[in-house]
């Protein structure tokens, strides 16, 4: 067995890093410090209502994370956005980040994405700014433009990480917040493993996902609800979530209930635990085969070559793996299960026949190598 290194905490797995591509994984140079966030007092929270104080400790907890980097921005302290939609499970995360934030020694600002989809969406985040702002924070709103590809929601959501991400970069902060919840996890599960997407939907969403950092996913969504109201909050209702048109709110509004009706009120725990250990399976094993792959694999001209020996050497889970890390590490492309197996089949089942192409790598034989090369425009 190949040494690992000690790790802690569950993450989505960095680029694959191997030998034939030193400098995969590096941390990118922030650019300079814009004036969207100044410094200012945190905003304690006094006197903090129960339930805020207890979700305080899972942000104190996620962004002690080992995974999570917190940097000065120049002379001030570290900052760390907090995504707020003006939704409970947000608002509750920006009122437990204030209450945080004096232990931490951070600061925190909110970053309300507005996606102009809905009439009033400029009301509704404005609002949303201003109650975070009686929390002490600054609060920002980011309109965007919403794009027509993967969907209303999909669009959507591509539109809000790249505001997200926008943020980051722009403020130097160190990471971003988000209020997915325990109840979210047990939904995204549901969804993948009806996707047909795999063991690898089971590892749900994780904690921390380079600079996004997800405090709750152990915290119901009914704490959330219940921190909003001690506050006296009203929080935005979201017509997405009660949207049947939507599978997420069927799966919350329906399914789930049925489930918890006939297996017991705890199958969203047990969800999301079945979420947890599959993830720290998964990231174990990739670690390995990752350094795994660093013995096996040369730079190859645009790309990077695999010894086809030792890929045909083991099991099928290990090869399917292999395939699957290289392409995302290299390529930064998902390979489907389809695209995985036909580049298998290039190791196990070859009868002369020619390379394989797939959106932006081209797969081949040459000798005893398994040839990666970069054929379009890369996606990372
Ligand atoms: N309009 C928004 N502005 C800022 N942050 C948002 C917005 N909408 C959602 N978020 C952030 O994302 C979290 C999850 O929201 P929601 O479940 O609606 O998103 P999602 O589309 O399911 O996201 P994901 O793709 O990450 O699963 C919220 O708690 C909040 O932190």
């Amino acid at each position: 067995m190949l040494p690992v290194a000690p790790r802690s905490g569950s993450r989505d797995r960095p680029p694959v890093s191997t030998s034939c591509r030193k400098g995969w994984g590096r941390r990118v140079a922030w650019g300079t410090v814009a004036d969207t966030f100044p410094a200012s007092d945190s905003g304690v929270q006094r006197n903090a209502p129960r339930t805020v104080h207890r979700l305080s400790r899972e942000i104190i907890r996620a962004l002690s994370n080992r995974d999570v980097v917190l940097e000065r921005v120049g002379d001030e302290v570290p900052l760390v956005l907090v995504a707020v939609s003006g939704g409970p499970d947000s608002l509750a995360l920006a009122a437990a980040a204030a209450h945080a934030a004096p232990v931490l020694g951070v600061r925190f600002a909110a970053v309300i994405v507005d996606h102009g989809l809905q009439s009033g969406s400029a009301a509704v985040a404005e609002r949303a700014a201003e109650t975070v702002r009686r929390f002490g924070l600054q609060a920002t709103v980011e309109t965007v433009a919403v794009g027509d590809d993967g969907g209303p929601e999909g669009a959507a959501r591509a539109a809000r990480y790249a505001a997200l991400d926008a943020a980051l970069r722009r403020t130097g902060a160190s990471a971003v917040l988000l209020g997915h919840t325990l109840d979210d996890q047990a939904e995204t599960v549901l969804l993948g493993l009806a996707r047909g997407s795999g063991a690898g939907s089971l590892k749900g969403m994780a904690e921390v996902t380079g600079r996004l950092v997800r405090p709750f996913l152990s915290v119901r969504r009914d704490d959330t609800h219940a921190a909003v109201a001690e506050l006296g909050l009203d929080a935005w209702d979201d017509p997405h979530n009660v949207d049947a048109s939507f599978t997420r709110a069927r799966v919350r509004h329906r399914v789930l209930p049925v489930l918890e009706d006939e297996l017991g009120p705890g199958i969203a725990e047990a969800l999301a635990r079945t979420a947890e250990q599959a993830r720290e399976d998964s990231d174990a094993f990739d670690e390995m085969i990752e350094e795994f792959i660093e013995e096996i694999c040369e730079p190859a001209e645009a790309g990077l070559s695999v010894d086809i020996g030792a890929l045909a050497a083991n099991p099928a889970a290990i090869r399917n793996r292999i395939i699957r890390l290289v392409a995302r590490g290299e390529f930064g492309t998902s390979l489907s299960r389809a695209h995985t197996l036909a580049i298998a089949a290039l190791v196990t089942e070859w009868k002369g026949q020619g390379p394989i192409d797939i959106p932006g790598i081209r797969v081949s034989r040459n000798g005893g190598r398994l040839v990666f090369t970069a054929t379009g425009s890369l996606s990372h």
